[in-house]
């Protein structure tokens, strides 16, 4: 393959995956809007976390919750549990990598708050020790993940939301992240401000 032929079959295969993603995720997104709308009305709050790619994802999301998405609005309550380098050095030094967003959702969560929690292949330990956390501290957990959603299957439970993209790329399925995280955040607007843009 031409690497102009190479580069074109990444947008038709962002395209499939988009459009099969929206097949299978739209409904539980919806369901996931409500759930995060309900907790911030609730004066409960978002935590996020995620690694690498996923850790930025979350950071975005929260960023958008904090400030804002496209419409001036109050601020809503969140915290991305992958940005705070002196907790996640201290943490990692003495606990463990394993450990540094559970021992944040154990500090930081009450009932009724949600985590957002991020990895592509639903397999990476800190971010599955996170739930668990989350768990124990009465909170729900919308989980996305991709390739069957690894681990994180055995985790969640069945009051919680899987958003889990139809892909087995790590690339593919950070592309599809970013969309549902928008989409979420269009979806409070509208609940918050009404569906005008
Ligand atoms: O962004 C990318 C690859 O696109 C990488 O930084 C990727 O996020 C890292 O390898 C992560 O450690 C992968 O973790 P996970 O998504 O499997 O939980
Ligand atoms: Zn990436």
């Amino acid at each position: 393959m031409d690497m102009t032929s190479r580069m074109s079959s990444h947008f038709d295969d962002a395209i499939d995956t988009f459009k099969a993603s929206a097949q299978a995720l739209a409904e539980p997104l919806a369901a996931s809007v409500d759930v995060l709308f309900a907790a911030l009305a609730n004066n409960n709050k978002i935590l996020a976390c995620g690694n690498g790619g996923s850790a930025a994802d979350a950071q975005h999301f929260i960023a958008e919750l904090v400030g804002r998405f496209e419409r001036d609005r109050l601020p809503l309550a969140g915290i991305a549990l992958n940005t705070d380098t002196s907790i996640l050095t201290a943490v990692g030094n003495d606990y463990g990598y394993d450990h540094i967003f559970e021992r944040q959702v154990t500090a930081l969560g009450q009932p009724g708050d949600i985590l957002v929690a991020i990895s592509t292949s639903g397999n990476s330990p800190n971010v599955l020790r996170s739930i668990e956390a989350a768990h124990d501290r009465e909170m729900m957990v919308i989980a996305l993940s991709g390739k069957g959603g690894g681990k994180m299957n055995d985790v969640l439970l069945d009051t919680d939301i899987h958003l889990c993209v139809p892909h087995d790329r790590t690339m593919r399925i950070q592309e599809v992240h970013i969309i549902l995280l928008h989409a979420l955040c269009d979806g409070i607007d509208a609940l918050l401000l009404g569906d005008a843009l």
